[in-house]
């Protein structure tokens, strides 16, 4: 699952232009980030990269290249919008960028049969190709010796092996790009002239580089009758994904407890050192408090994405797209779909981008607008802090940690939500629907290696660091601002935050929240939390701490929350925000993705509505409870 926040591309139009080409997971991103330097997202399932992304690579004549990472294609009749962006590349019809100078056809060296018939596409399109073999120590480890000069000899181009995950993997193909009689090579380039059947070819190619015999059965077949069985691989998954969300809250105790215990004194520290007064209020109040009541959750986001990237590095994934495909079919959902969604656990942008390899535009659409109902990771401190404040840590059931289920049951409510939408949108929707059955590539399993969780973990930190330095830390300010301002005059006995703009605009609000149990407090925080699902944390915490009196002041948010609120206004809450229409970002990713405004109206209208009528059945019915 990639980021919210992609690298930035730099254009560069002069110099000559290298494009990275190949299936999908044949780990054409693992070689362009040895080759640039860069840190795109890698993963062992089919449609990772779904943009063209640009690196540099520098020989060592100091000379620079461009180089760039397309995402992959079976075929160059492009079936899904990702597909299309890679042949327009190829043909020279991507805007802002002439056609490549050279094409490194990157294949998947264990399975040479599908991936050789796309490098005798390329060479018919006429351009400059080299093929780096890549998987190399894939294939020698299942025994298969895959002569790179015979297949050299057979293509007409270099070939050279390469290891996308080694760091030195790349060398040879390094040594390759180097070479300038390959450049002078290049532009001599002709059409390449067989037409004739692409499969007849490489089967012709592979009986002579005596690899034309069936392959012996591998560790990941055996490991899939497991796996994909059809009871035990469902109950696998569960378990799995159960665990996970009792790690989260288990795991993360103790450090979460240190950040706690480094803020809290922080603010003593800070707070003993400032005189009172204003800017006391600001830097305690305001930064400390609010920023520290976010930071707080980094190691539960952590843990998550922990075993995510586990999930996504071994090639589970593919796998329970696989034994979840009935079900989502049974919706209306493609198989498809899978992978977006899973990718919106993280953060719906990516989650939307990923729906383009969904070839079907209505499938594609109906995706988009349930991504934002996958909780993304900036809704995990929203539901830590109100669970840490509500819901006892005590075991059920023997041994289930109950705040761990609770959890559990806030993501099953935002997947159950986008089923039950997606059924509906199958009854009534555009008149009869077959859904396909999911063709899906099921990746080796590999070994996660430690440098590559450790560098999705770093990734991981620092987007969410950056998001506490920047909107977090924006909105907090201009929060403490709305709470702290204007003073109220000499004699009001009220609270002073009630004066306040936040208090007022709160109250303001309340007439659309308080039917649905939500303070003034909440309504206030609702509005920035727009800008970022954790501002709401945030607010909530500076709001609090500015208006927090004598002994309640200087402590945390979760204790403040449980005298404050009923039971009933915690759990609406949390209604609201599996359902509640996502930030702005979130917003402009469907704008740019859809071309228009239209399914940008329609998400943020029926989230709004879902997320109202969640919230009010939870609070009355709460309410009824006695809760
Ligand atoms: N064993 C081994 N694994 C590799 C090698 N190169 C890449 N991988 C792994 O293969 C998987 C796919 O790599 P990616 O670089 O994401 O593949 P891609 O071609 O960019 O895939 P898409 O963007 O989906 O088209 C990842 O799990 C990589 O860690 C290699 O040479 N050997
Ligand atoms: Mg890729």
């Amino acid at each position: 699952m990639s980021s919210c926040h992609d690298t930035v591309v730099h254009i560069h139009p002069g110099g000559q232009l290298v494009a990275l080409v190949g299936n999908p997971n044949c780990g054409k991103t693992a070689l362009f980030n040895l080759l640039t330097g860069s840190r795109q997202k890698v993963a062992n399932y089919a449609g990772v990269t779904v943009e063209r992304k640009e690196g540099q690579f520098r020989t060592s004549a100091g000379k620079t290249l461009r180089v760039l990472d397309l995402p992959g294609a079976y075929s160059l009749n492009p079936r899904s919008p990702d597909e299309r962006v890679t042949v327009d590349v190829l043909h020279g019809r991507a805007r802002g960028e002439k056609r490549p100078d050279i094409v490194v056809c990157v294949v998947d060296a264990t399975n040479l049969r599908r991936n050789l018939r796309l490098v005798l596409a390329v060479q018919r399109l006429g351009l400059p190709c080299v093929v780096a073999l890549n998987m190399a120590d894939m294939a020698a480890r299942r025994g298969l010796q895959v002569d790179a000069d015979a297949l050299a000899r057979e293509l007409g181009v270099p070939v050279v092996p390469t290891v996308g995950i080694k760091a030195d993997g790349d060398r040879a193909l390094r040594a390759l790009l180097e070479d300038r009689s390959l450049w002078k090579a290049a532009q001599a380039a002709q059409e390449a002239l067989h037409q004739d059947g692409d499969h007849h070819t490489v089967q012709t190619i592979l009986e002579r580089l005596g690899l034309d015999k069936a392959m012996p059965e591998t560790a990941s077949d055996r490991i899939d009758r497991v796996v994909l069985h059809p009871v035990i691989g469902p109950a696998i998954l569960a378990v799995l994904l159960f665990l996970v969300f009792q790690a989260v809250f288990s795991w993360a105790e103790a450090p979460m407890g240190w950040i706690e215990g480094a803020t809290g004194a922080l603010g003593e520290a800070v707070g003993a050192l400032l005189p009172e007064g204003v800017l006391r209020s600001f830097v305690v109040d305001g930064l400390i408090a609010g920023l520290g009541g976010v930071v707080v959750f980094l190691p539960q986001i952590l843990i998550l994405f922990f075993f995510i990237l586990l999930l996504e590095e071994s090639g589970y994934l593919p796998r329970a797209a696989f034994l979840l495909d009935r079900l989502m079919g049974s919706v209306g959902l493609s198989g498809r779909a899978f992978i977006p969604l899973l990718s919106s656990f993280a953060c719906a942008i990516p989650g939307i981008m990923a729906a383009r390899t969904i070839a079907d535009p209505r499938d594609r659409i109906v995706t988009i607008l349930l991504a934002p109902m996958m909780t993304c990771s900036a809704r995990l401190p929203v539901y830590a802090l109100l669970i840490a404040a509500f819901i006892p840590s005590r075991q059920v059931f023997g041994g289930l940690e109950l705040q761990g289920l609770v959890l559990f049951a806030l993501y099953l409510a935002g997947i159950l939500g986008a089923f039950a939408v997606a059924w509906v949108l199958k009854r009534f929707g555009s008149g009869k629907r077959h859904v396909r059955t999911l063709m899906m590539e099921l990746p080796s399993y590999h070994w996660p290696t430690v440098r590559a969780v450790a560098t999705g973990l770093w990734q991981r930190a620092l987007i969410f660091l950056r998001r506490v330095g920047g909107v977090i830390l924006v909105m907090t300010v201009v929060l403490w601002v709305l709470s702290s301002f204007p003073v109220p005059p000499e004699g009001y006995t009220e609270p002073a935050i009630e004066y306040s703009l936040a208090g007022r605009i709160g109250q303001a609000l309340a007439f659309i929240f308080e039917p649905i149990g939500f303070n003034w407090q909440i309504s206030i925080a609702l509005v920035p939390a727009m800008a970022a699902r954790e501002v709401a944390v945030a607010a909530l915490a500076t709001v609090y701490a500015v208006g927090a009196t004598g002994d309640e002041a200087g402590s945390a948010l979760a204790p403040l929350l449980a005298q404050d609120w009923s039971m009933a206004t915690a759990l609406a809450m949390m209604a609201w925000f599996v359902f509640a229409p996502q930030c702005l970002s979130t917003l402009a990713t469907i704008r740019r993705e859809t071309g228009g405004w239209k399914w940008v109206g329609v998400t943020a209208g029926y989230l709004f509505v879902l997320a109202y009528a969640a919230s009010f059945v939870t609070y009355r019915v709460a309410l009824a409870f006695g809760l």
